[in-house]
């Protein structure tokens, strides 16, 4: 039996998703919209988007195959000419190459966007702060589309997610570097994009800063994301999306150098949200830059705080759905953080030295 070439199939793996995606965009060149489409007048715009970043988007798919790839031949271990253990892994190559491609090229029922147009208005979802500069959407989302982004995301093959201590991530848009001059800008698969046109459509982004990278976050009960800024990379105005199960987002206070003790660089919280399956949570101005906002790595936590005395800046939103006092049971949640990366002279040479 001749020995098995990795790089053969690997390339033609690449052959054929070049194959169908040249296929796809003559199709859409040509003027014969999908079926799906014909409904929806503004998905076209987006389509020719799309043709022009296509080839940016076979990249980001070669190299899935390739770390795809990669992750098998090394635990195939070719060198030792197992036969059989490198017959299943190019079988795992090849299915997990299809999987990869499915959830890249994934699109949301178009319904999505055109619901977004008539029902939202970001300025009638202010909260009180402090902090200033924070907006909660219950509902944000319907079931249906929530159902939909979850299957799309767990469709990825495992070794796709970056695993953190406290969560694992897909990272769309291209990879956060040290400082946006080193910054990659990647193509959106066209599930991702969707979600952040809903959120240009709902009015939380303005067209000129659309979101063009977007983290998906998984929490299982018990894990969290440690008190952070999301920092000068990326416009100050972020939009984070929630799947799953519940969680308390907590904002606190940055100190200034003289109250920074050697043992805190945080104050407690000033203020929460309660973030319901399906919200949003948008958080800018004051907000992004003098707080930081963490949430807490437990498999339950109580809402207004153990005392009942931390305020929750959305309990009016939750209209009794959930009251302070309650006990909130994690259980696995999937976020979509949506942010703009600002383009190279957008930062001061200060902000990216930090
Ligand atoms: O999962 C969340 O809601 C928070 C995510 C977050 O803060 C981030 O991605 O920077
Ligand atoms: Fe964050």
């Amino acid at each position: 039996m001749p020995a098995l070439d990795f790089q053969t199939l690997l390339r033609q793996e690449r052959n054929r998703v070049r194959h169908e995606m040249d296929q796809t965009n003559n199709k859409t060149r040509s003027g014969s919209p999908r079926a799906e489409e014909s409904e929806e007048g503004d998905q076209h715009d987006d389509d020719d988007k799309e043709d022009t970043t296509c080839v940016n988007f076979a990249a980001r798919v070669d190299a899935l195959l390739d770390s795809v790839m990669a992750s098998h031949v090394q635990s195939a271990a070719p060198e030792d000419g197992d036969m059989d253990i490198m017959v299943t892994a190019a079988a795992k190559v090849v299915e997990e190459g299809e999987q990869v491609r499915h959830c890249l090229r994934a699109r949301l029922n178009p319904e999505y966007l055109t619901r977004a147009t008539t029902e939202r208005d970001l300025s009638k979802h202010a909260m009180r702060g402090p902090p200033d500069g924070v907006f909660y959407v219950p509902e944000y989302i319907s079931k249906e589309m929530e159902q939909e982004i979850m299957e799309v995301a767990h469709s990825m093959p495992v070794n796709q997610w970056v695993k953190l201590r406290g969560r694992r991530l897909q990272c769309f848009g291209g990879k956060p570097t040290e400082n946006v001059r080193s910054f990659q800008s990647e193509a959106l698969p066209p599930w991702i994009g969707q979600v952040c046109r809903t959120l240009m459509l709902a009015g939380v982004f303005d067209e000129e800063i659309i979101p063009n990278h977007v983290l998906l976050n998984e929490y299982e009960p018990g894990q969290g994301i440690m008190a952070h800024a999301d920092g000068p990379f990326y416009h100050s105005r972020v939009a984070i999306i929630s799947l799953g199960g519940p969680a308390i987002f907590r904002f606190k206070r940055r100190l200034i150098a003289e109250e920074i003790s050697a043992d805190s660089q945080e104050s407690g919280p000033a203020g929460t949200v309660v973030l319901e399956p399906r919200s949003l949570i948008v958080f800018e101005g004051e907000a992004y830059h003098d707080y930081l906002h963490e949430i807490a790595a437990v498999e339950e936590e109580v809402v207004g705080g153990t005392e009942g005395t931390t305020p929750v800046l959305n309990l009016e939103r939750l209209e009794g759905r959930i009251n302070v006092g309650d006990r909130l049971k994690r259980a696995l949640r999937l976020s979509l953080t949506c942010r703009r990366v600002k383009e190279e002279g957008e930062v001061k040479d200060q902000d990216d030295a930090n």
